[in-house]
């Protein structure tokens, strides 16, 4: 890249941290809010059928009463209560049965004078004189010789009846005039029930805003497109379009936007077409850069902010033009969603003619420290789990889902948020704090696993979830489900831990009341690309002992404290070759790293290897266990896991995913 074009560049990144005015959260609400109409845009009437997911425009009044009409509530015959008084199977009372037979829809045309009673059927209309059905059960039928205009056939009741007895009363689900239903209701397969019962064909709902979503990065690829390092697939758009369908509007998909202001344009303008427009990334640069660009030739009044004092979600950028909202979402997915629900949603709300959402908090424990950046309000998503009996704060414990404002799935694992102050650097552990629930019920998981997170494992709780049993697995490492399960914070623990004096694993972390469930084994060795001279062909010594001088073969290093890194120092002994300061995180990562070509070799299990297509040199076995705090054996769904993971079908599961059991 040219000098000049490197210049500029650095130039305009510069630039851009002063056009970010950064605001607190409830200025840019306020500001953004001032220039909207927060009000339904119009109605539609549409048949029953269309109307799931709708709003009701207005208040549903039933103009029938439901039933309709007196009732029976099942097979039997409809008497007069009075004259089945001290029936009993001894005792039985006999009543004289009219020539009638009142199956579900019938108009009876006889009524029931004392000591008669009339054949109903669940459904059947009440005949006059009725007031109470006995069932078929509670009776006999008998015959006599029939004089005219009878039957013949008299009715042997052995249960008296009380007045009302199995019949549902005119009016007694719905009324007439009753409000059934209340404007702004969305509409799910209850209330078009409720709708259909009261006979209604169409119903009047808001109409849908509209809301057009556009992308925007030169990095983004659809899904299903095929894609290359470097590139991403656009989540934002699909994430948003959901979201916005959950709110009642309809998403109008603008796709990714070119890097060219011709076509960038045309997609603002066919934005602005509909009723709400939500851009995501680029805030900063590149194509972004441009779509910033033309978002600030908005007018009437245009940008009302950009730059609020909130994490995730500093470079919101708020605009309005012409009573229409225009929203720039931070490119990072959870930056995204999160600005999205706490700026957008409420307006798209107010918009399809929804009430404000209602929101629940929960008390809960933070179980580890938490940093924080001084000078932002900052959210954090947590995921809940049940603490050992007899905690606090309701026994819940919130763990920090700590991937950072780019990662996608933090939103889909967490129960909440909690926000931490501006003004503070940390929170420490066990401080009790305020969870916001995202609005899905908080239902118990049979099992909960925390811990370090293995396929071999996925596979096993795979199994259990098949089973109808339900897993909340977090993946805090080793050590911090070694802390949680010490905590008795969780049923299971994965650990793979290295004594670095003995070289034996797992079993010296174990404290009292703790016990260890003997997992399966890993086979870590030196990953490396295929067809490299360096280590294809050699034993793992030969290969170490290779590339101890080579400046030019970097390794990828584990993080300190894990079990891969202890065995790598051991395996180096002192020896510090090119990259050793370099830390990956995970077994993925360190494949990556070599398979990308950032790194030539590193230390991980095999199945990141075969993942990867890389070559692989065995060193030795790492050992994958669960601890179990011994108060929670007993649990099924501990039991269960532990007869699974003896299962010979698991164990071949487990060995063809290249581990031993
Ligand atoms: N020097 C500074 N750098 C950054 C700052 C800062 O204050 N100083 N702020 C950071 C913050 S906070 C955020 S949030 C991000 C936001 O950046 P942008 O909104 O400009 O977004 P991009 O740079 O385009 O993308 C960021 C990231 O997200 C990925 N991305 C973008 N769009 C999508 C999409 N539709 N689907 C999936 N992923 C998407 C993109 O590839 C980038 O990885 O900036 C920090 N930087
Ligand atoms: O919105 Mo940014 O998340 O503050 O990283």
């Amino acid at each position: 890249m040219p000098t000049e074009d490197i210049r500029r560049f650095v130039a305009q990144a510069a630039r851009q941290e002063q056009f970010l005015d950064v605001i607190s959260g409830e200025e840019a609400r306020a500001r953004f809010h001032r220039h909207l109409d927060l009000t339904p845009r119009g109605r539609d009437v549409v048949p029953l059928a269309a109307a799931l997911g709708r709003v009701l425009a207005e208040d549903a009044t039933a103009g029938v009463d439901v039933p309709g009409f007196d009732r029976a509530v099942v097979d039997g015959f409809a008497v007069r209560a009075d004259d089945t008084a001290g029936a009993t199977e001894d005792t039985p009372v006999r009543l004289r049965l009219n020539a009638e037979v009142l199956a579900a829809g019938r108009t009876p045309t006889i009524p029931v004078a004392p000591g008669t009673a009339t054949v109903i059927a669940t459904g059947g209309m009440m005949p006059r004189g009725a007031d109470a059905v006995v069932m078929v059960e509670h009776t006999d039928t008998e015959e006599t010789g029939a004089a005219a205009g009878e039957t013949g056939l008299w009715l042997v009741v052995g249960k008296a009846a009380t007045p009302g007895a199995f019949v549902a009363a005119a009016g007694s689900d719905i009324g007439r005039g009753e409000v059934v239903l209340r404007r702004g209701q969305l509409l799910t397969s209850r209330e078009i029930g409720v709708l259909a019962a009261i006979g209604q064909a169409e119903v009047t709902v808001f109409r849908r805003p509209r809301v057009a979503i556009l992308s925007t990065g030169d990095e983004l690829v659809a899904p299903g497109q095929p894609i290359r390092p470097g590139l991403v697939y656009d989540s934002n758009a699909a994430i948003l379009a959901a979201a916005v369908t959950e709110l009642g509007c309809e998403p109008v998909a603008l796709g990714i936007a070119a890097d060219d202001d011709e076509s960038l344009d045309r997609l603002i303008a066919q934005g602005l077409a509909c009723d709400a427009l939500l851009l995501s990334g680029g805030t900063s640069k590149g194509a972004g850069d441009r779509s910033h660009a033309m978002i600030a030739r908005l007018t009437d009044p245009g940008i009302v902010a950009h730059g609020v004092a909130l994490k995730p979600g500093k470079p919101l950028c708020l605009a309005v033009t012409a009573g229409k909202p225009v929203v720039v979402l931070p490119g990072f997915p959870t930056s995204a969603m999160f600005t999205f629900h706490s700026f957008v949603a409420p307006v798209l709300r107010a918009l399809a003619g929804l009430p404000p959402a209602t929101t629940e908090a929960v008390a809960a424990t933070l179980p580890v420290r938490l940093g924080s950046e001084r000078g932002r309000t900052e959210y954090v998503m947590v995921s809940l789990v049940q603490g050992a009996d007899g905690a606090e704060a309701d026994g819940l414990a919130a763990y920090p889902l700590s991937k950072g404002s780019g990662a996608v799935t933090a939103f889909s694992h967490a129960d909440g948020f909690l926000a931490i102050d501006a003004q503070a650097e940390a929170v420490e552990a066990g401080t009790p704090v305020s969870v916001q629930l995202l609005g899905r019920s908080l239902a118990p998981a049979d099992l909960i696993v925390v811990g370090s997170q293995c396929l071999g494992l996925n596979a096993v709780l795979g199994r259990l979830i098949a089973d109808g049993m339900t897993v909340k697995a977090l993946n805090v490492g080793s050590s911090g489900g070694l802390a949680a399960a010490r905590r008795g914070e969780c049923d299971l623990a994965p650990i793979h831990l290295m004594d670095a004096a003995t070289g034996a694993y797992n079993t010296p972390f174990l404290s009292p009341g703790l016990e260890l469930v003997p997992g399966y084994r890993r086979m870590q060795g030196i990953l490396f690309r295929p067809g490299d001279g360096r280590f294809a062909g050699k034993t793992a010594e030969e290969a170490l002992a290779g590339v101890a001088g080579q400046a030019d073969c970097i390794l990828i290093n584990r993080n300190a404290g894990s079990g891969t890194r202890i065995l790598t120092d051991r395996l180096l002994g002192g020896v510090r070759p090119t990259g050793y300061w370099t830390q990956a995180k995970s077994h993925n990562a360190v494949a990556v790293a070599v398979a990308q070509g950032r790194a030539d070799w590193g230390v991980a299990i095999s199945s990141a290897a075969s993942l990867y297509g890389l070559g692989f040199l065995p060193l030795r076995e790492e050992h994958y266990d669960f601890v179990l705090p011994t108060s929670r054996r007993d649990r099924p769904a501990v039991r269960r896991f532990i007869a699974l993971l003896e299962s010979a079908e698991v164990v071949q599961a487990l060995r063809e995913m290249g581990f031993s059991r």
